[in-house]
């Protein structure tokens, strides 16, 4: 949104279905992904239907900060032209709170020779590293981070390593993505294998594995939790990125708690990333089923958790813990704000949380307490809080600014279908 927006919203909930054609923005992940490969690769990549947000921002620009090329013809386009190596930049890279600009450029810099500083804001300074440092040690790299988040030094030779690498992605699958992505620079093949317990989110790891074979990297899958790549490097490739599959989970919010049909200019099963599974729950509302495991769609959960305050019956979130390093404690952060609209809507039940649906809430269209939703610097808290403002009046959502960081025109699009937005403090 090019536009200033005000410290506050509040929304008045529509007399009716809300409806329209709204295509949602190029996907953060893929994004990120193929904009830090084509840095990797030698020659001009064209990179197509990308999203251009706060997170996309500020790869594009530690990238440029490393000697990379990264053009923008248009408002989807990034142009991305490399040696096909980094080189150190003159000072820190600062990556705000994008979780994947932080954790794909920690390894990807070990390839550097030269010292490199890996800094983020305030909250991605309480996200943990820890295990992809460790990974990155065991590869032979000199890298350390005293809090076990960020600043991480990395202090690279220009070597990766070789050989096979043991990550614990428990907190986070964006560490077993990094080395993936880094691992075509190794000295010899390297294999990267997940220690200990399975990963949630395994999705985004066949995002990584896809974008890498684009770009030419010989990734092979031993379908147990273990991934052989080459030394291959990679080659510059023309790529188009798909629509953000979490930006579409608020659409099809919309379409659940209005009635109305939202035309994405995709279909749900059309989508490679994982939280288009999140499309068929929403579809179900007001029958959404009484477990939700969000392993596999965590991005999704504020939504649909918003979305079944006002289901027929509870629901409870599972296999939802690492929502607790997110860009805030979103198990926590959703159940303040469900028990702000009506006490006791929601409770935090260990790393569960319990959603004690009220259908009654679908009529209190005409409330008028207010309820000033905070949203902790996290785009996905105002963006689906904001649906709740749909069916409740009064509903105020603070720093709505926030959604920046992925989904810039968010309110814009909200307006665009007929919501109205009233600005305050
Ligand atoms: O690899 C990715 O693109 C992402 C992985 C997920 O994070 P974690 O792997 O930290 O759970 C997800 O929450 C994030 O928005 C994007
Ligand atoms: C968790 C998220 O982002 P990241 O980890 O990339 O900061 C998100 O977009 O919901």
């Amino acid at each position: 949104m090019p536009h200033a927006l005000p410290p506050a919203f509040t929304i008045v909930p529509p007399n009716g279905p809300l409806s329209g054609r709204v295509s949602p923005p190029g996907s953060k992940s893929i994004t990120n992904r193929v904009l830090l490969l084509a840095a990797l690769a030698n020659g001009t990549s064209r990179l197509t239907g990308a999203l251009k947000s706060k997170d996309t921002t500020l790869m594009a620009q530690a990238l440029r900060q490393m000697g990379v090329t990264v053009e923008e013809s248009d408002d989807t386009t990034f142009l991305v032209t490399s040696t096909g190596r980094l080189r150190a930049p003159a000072g820190p890279l600062f990556l705000g709170n994008a979780g994947t600009a932080t954790r794909f450029l920690t390894a990807a810099v070990a390839t550097i020779e030269g010292t490199v500083i890996v800094d983020g804001d305030e909250d991605m300074r309480l996200r943990p590293i820890k295990p992809l440092v460790d990974a990155l040690n065991a590869l032979g790299i000199d890298a350390s981070s005293p809090t076990g988040c960020p600043p991480v030094t990395v202090r690279g030779t220009g070597r990766f390593g070789k050989g096979r690498v043991e990550i614990d992605a428990s907190l986070s699958s964006q560490y077993v993505s990094a080395l993936l992505m880094a691992a075509p620079f190794g000295e010899g093949p390297i294999e990267v294998a997940l220690a200990g317990k399975d990963i949630g989110a395994r999705g985004y790891v066949d995002l990584t594995l896809a974008a890498m074979r684009a770009f030419g990297a010989d990734v092979a899958d031993n379908g147990e939790g273990a991934w052989l790549v080459q030394p291959t490097g990679y080659g510059a490739t023309d790529f188009h990125i798909e629509p953000d599959a979490s930006a579409a989970t608020y659409l099809w919010g919309i379409e659940a708690l209005t009635g109305g049909k939202i035309d994405l200019g995709v279909a749900a099963e059309a989508f490679t990333q994982p939280d288009a599974a999140a499309q068929q729950v929403i579809a179900a509302f007001p029958n959404m089923p009484e477990v939700i495991d969000g392993s596999q769609m965590q991005d999704a959960v504020p939504t649909m958790a918003v979305v079944a305050a006002f289901n027929n019956r509870p629901v409870r979130f599972v296999g939802i813990g690492n929502l607790r390093v997110k860009e805030t404690d979103r198990i926590r952060a959703v159940a303040n704000e469900l028990n702000r609209i009506r006490p006791g809507l929601a409770v935090e039940d260990g790393d569960d949380l319990l959603v004690h649906s009220d259908p009654e809430l679908m009529k209190a269209a005409s409330r008028t307490a207010t309820s000033r939703i905070q949203t902790y610097h996290d785009h996905r808290i105002a963006m689906s809080f904001a649906l709740a403002g749909l069916r409740i009046g009064g509903i105020t959502i603070l720093d709505p600014a926030c959604t920046g960081k992925t989904y810039p025109d968010y309110w814009d699009m909200l307006q665009g279908l007929g919501v109205e937005l009233i600005p305050g403090q």
